[in-house]
């Protein structure tokens, strides 16, 4: 699908990621890889978003990027320093599946839940590229399927998404209702003066591991992610990663309305795509909470969101 920004240079040794083909352009038999989805929902936003120009606008975004890497991040061996592994990123297949046509409503969800289900059937790892945040329920549910029960889930986000009634702040609780066990779900970055009273003891109560912003200072993303990862993947089920955008510091996400000053760093979020997209359990990552719109003065939450979808598949690479 091309979404490809006029003026690019060319440079035959520099190949630019993104234009991943439909998967009925890629070869009978040959499997894909990684599949984008993108669901553009807004409707619901509790903050008026046109989140629904952000997939066409991440899969422009890629377009800036190379598909290669340098190194294995974090397991190289030391005697590979002076030599890192080069990992070229177009030696996967990575197909895109297209957009859901008016995601926003029970019926839209339902359209959801299919093409996800198709893509995860297609391929290892499903990217879906939200869209507000109430995208991750039929996201996660999508590729789920009947594994509900042993299925865990990890949230990088400021909030906690276990408001009332459906919208952008309400997908765990969703989750939780349509029968998934709390007890595997990690959320990561929760914001102190970003959440109340009421839905903190909520998190509590449904027994949610919640590793608060200020955690992070303490202990390194590569670490928090381990420890998240274990817990979700604890019954052996498939794990779905909401990274959120929102849970980065405002400086870095300028896009995302619901952003707080003093959120992780672009490169934290970077690492968890990457540790997402390696392990074998996660099948599905959702990018959501991007207004395409907002994003002055120089589109850096978007290209953010594209370089998140590379990371993810950077780590499938090394699975
Ligand atoms: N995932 C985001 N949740 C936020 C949304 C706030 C907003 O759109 O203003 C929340 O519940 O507060």
């Amino acid at each position: 699908m091309s979404n490809k920004p006029a003026g690019l240079s060319h440079d035959a040794l520099w190949p630019r990621a993104g234009g991943w083909p439909a998967p009925d352009e890629i070869a009978p038999g040959k499997r894909i890889d990684a599949a984008l989805v993108g669901i553009p929902a807004s409707q619901t936003s509790l903050s008026a978003t046109n989140a629904h120009e952000t997939p066409d606008a991440i899969r422009a975004a890629l377009y800036r990027y190379s598909p290669a890497l340098m190194q294995d991040r974090g397991v190289l061996d030391k005697n590979l320093r002076n030599d890192p592994a080069i990992i070229d990123l177009e030696e996967l297949t990575v197909a895109d599946f297209g957009n859901v046509s008016d995601p926003d409503s029970p019926a839209g969800e339902a359209r959801t839940i299919a093409l996800m289900a198709d893509a995860a059937k297609a391929s290892e790892l499903v990217i879906a590229l939200g869209g507000d945040n109430s995208i991750t329920v039929a996201a996660a549910l999508g590729v789920w399927g009947s594994d509900l029960e042993t299925a865990g889930l990890i949230t990088l986000d400021a909030h906690y998404d276990l408001r009332d009634g459906v919208s952008n702040g309400s997908p765990v609780r969703r989750l939780i209702e349509a029968g998934m066990n709390p007890e595997r779900i990690v959320q990561i970055g929760i914001q102190d003066f970003a959440n109340s009273a009421s839905y903190a003891r909520r998190a509590q109560e449904f027994g949610i591991t919640v590793i608060h912003r200020d955690d992070l200072e303490r202990r390194s993303m590569a670490e928090v992610m381990a420890e998240a990862l274990s817990i979700a993947g604890s019954a052996g089920g498939p794990i779905h990663v909401d990274l959120d955008v929102d849970v980065c510091d405002r400086a870095v996400a300028p896009a995302c309305p619901a952003s707080v000053p003093g959120g992780i760093s672009a490169f934290e979020l970077r690492q968890a795509a990457r540790a997402a997209g390696k392990h074998s359990q996660v099948h599905s990552i959702d990018l959501a909470e991007i207004d395409a719109t907002m994003d002055t003065p120089d589109g850096r939450t978007i290209r953010l969101a594209a370089l998140c979808v590379l990371e993810a598949v950077a780590g499938l690479s090394q699975r």
